[in-house]
This record gives C-alpha cells, structure tokens and sequence, in this order.
C-alpha cells in the first residue's frame, strides 16, 4: 500500500487533487477529510499542510508527497523531487524599498524577513552574505513597513503584493519553483505505477493528438515538423496519392504547426485532447 502526502490547503490543494482525480484516484469529498483510502489503486491518501509534507516523507513516515520545490528546500528534509508536475509555479525573490538595495551583497548586517528561513539562510551562506534572517509566518511583505526587517525574501507571482507595499526586487532569483512530487525511497511497491500515471496526466495536458491528410511524397518533410514521440503513425488512404498521419503534438505551438503542415500541402488538420495516457 503506497502512502501519499497531498497539500490539505493553500494554493496548491486544488491543483493536486485534481492531478489525483485525473490519474484515476480516489479523492476527497469534504476539505475536512483528512486520510482517504483507495483500495482498488492499493494507495492511501494523507492531507496535511504543503509545508510538512516534505518532513513526513523525508522521515519515511510517507513514501512521496506533493509539495513545493521551495517548501522542499526550506524544510531540508532529505525527501528528493522525482517530477515538476507544471502548476503552483512561483519565482523567490529578495525585496526592499525602491532604491535601498540593487543586490543581495548589500544585504550584509541587515535584517531579512521570510517565511523559508532555511532556503533564504543556505542562499545567502552560499553566497557568504551574513544577514539576520526574521522567522515569520506569512504576510513578510508588512515587515518592512513595520520596522522588523529592513528587507523581505518571497514568493513572488504577479508581484501585487510588493507594489502595494512600495518594495521592489533585487538581486538574483533566489529559486524558481513549482509543485513537485517528492520520495524518499526508490524502491517501493506500487511506486512506478503511481509515477506512471502522474506522468500520464502530465502528458494528456501538455500534448494534443493531431491527425491530417498528406501527399506521401511529403512524409519526410511533415515527419520533420511532427516527429511525434516516437515516430508519427502513418496509413494507407484509398486514393494511393494521399496518406494519413497521427501524431502528438505539444498544445503549446500547435497552431504554428498546423500553419506549417498547411502551407507544405497537407489538409484536414485536426487537433484533438488526449484524455488518458501511459507513455
Ligand atoms: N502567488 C503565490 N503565493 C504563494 N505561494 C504560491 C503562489 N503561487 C505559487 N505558490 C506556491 O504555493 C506553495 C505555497 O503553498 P501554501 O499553501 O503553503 O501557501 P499559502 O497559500 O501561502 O499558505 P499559507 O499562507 O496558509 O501558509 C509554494 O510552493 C509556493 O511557491
Ligand atoms: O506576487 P503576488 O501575486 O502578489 O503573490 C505573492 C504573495 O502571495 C503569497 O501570499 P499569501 O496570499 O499566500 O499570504 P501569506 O503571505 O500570508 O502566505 C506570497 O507569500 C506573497 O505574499
Ligand atoms: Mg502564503
């Protein structure tokens, strides 16, 4: 039975389960739900705050979990990141006031909030930049403001929040990160289906299934275009001049390619969602 960590709140819960609910899992009926269990997948399912799940899967206590890469950092639990799974992306910045700081060296002796005091200390040990780190736990961006911290280090998104309270960015990009799914042990049972079937939901939302018509005397040349993941299929139509190719294609650029398959000869392009997939 695999032990599942799943972030119970915040940003990244929906998303999760919702990846869950796409991979054919069990999920659960009410936010109060806290362990949901799926015999007929052989997985159990704990919901727990993104911040701790990296804790209980690095302990061993789960077997893999979905979290933050920077909540991975910050916890320095010793869980590994197996897969990126595309959402919950964020950038980790340094912030001061406008024109206080240009970069990170200048934070040396000042005062610097955030809620990921591990990440931002190995960051700025890394760098040999000795500042006082202010352990809060959210809301960092009011620190300045308020006369605890000189700077703040966070999660940056759209950037509402810095502008609203009059700080800009400096200095490098701490971590970019996204939701990942995280293990501890390699070998566990029932492991590389569960990975399949994540990668399989990664795979029907990244990629579209494109079918056209095409003289066969530009087959090499499409096959350029659409190489497909292993190779586009290629069939027979009743007219020996013409054939018919299937193959996936990234969502993202598919137009330009349909543009492209257009203007080298082929017709009846469609493009359509891959619901399910094991590659
Ligand atoms: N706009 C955003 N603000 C905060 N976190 C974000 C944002 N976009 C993506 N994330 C990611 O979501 C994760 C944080 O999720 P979490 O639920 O802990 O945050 P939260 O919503 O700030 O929760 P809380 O404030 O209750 O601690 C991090 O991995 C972070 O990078
Ligand atoms: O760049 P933006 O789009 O403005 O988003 C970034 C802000 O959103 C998050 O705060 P959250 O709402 O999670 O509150 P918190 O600070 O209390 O965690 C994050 O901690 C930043 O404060
Ligand atoms: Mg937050």
């Amino acid at each position: 039975m695999l032990r599942i960590a799943v972030p119970n709140k915040g940003l990244l819960s929906d998303a999760a389960t919702q990846m869950l609910a796409e991979a054919g899992y069990v999920t659960r009926r009410d936010a109060k739900e806290l362990i949901v269990f799926d015999p007929a997948n052989e997985v159990e399912f704990f919901y727990l705050r993104p911040r701790d799940i990296a804790t209980y899967v690095g302990s061993g206590a789960l077997d893999v979990g979905i979290t933050g890469r920077d909540l991975l950092l910050d916890s320095g639990s010793s869980a590994q990141e197996i897969v990126g799974l595309d959402f919950g992306e964020s950038t980790f910045r340094f912030a001061g006031p406008r024109g206080r700081f240009s970069t990170h060296r200048d934070l040396e002796g000042v005062r610097v909030a955030t809620s990921y005091p591990g990440l931002v200390g190995s960051f700025l040990a890394a760098e040999g930049v000795k500042a006082e780190i202010v352990s809060l736990d959210g809301a960092v961006e009011s620190a300045v403001r308020l006369g605890v911290a000189d700077a703040v280090a966070d999660v940056v998104s759209t950037g509402t929040t810095l502008r609203q309270q009059d700080l800009e960015v400096f200095g490098p990009v701490i971590l970019e990160s996204t939701a990942v799914l995280i293990g501890s042990r390699a070998e566990l049972p029932g492991l590389s289906t569960f990975q399949r079937r994540i990668q399989g939901v990664l795979v029907a939302r990244q990629y579209v299934l494109m079918d056209y018509d095409l003289p066969v005397e530009l087959v090499a040349e499409a096959s350029a275009i659409t190489p497909g993941l292993e190779s586009p299929t290629v069939s027979p139509l009743r007219d020996s001049g013409w054939v018919a190719v299937r193959v996936m294609v990234p969502r993202i650029g598919m137009n330009t390619i349909m543009d492209r398959l257009y203007e080298l000869g082929a017709r009846a392009i469609l493009v359509s969602s891959i619901h399910a997939a094991r590659i």
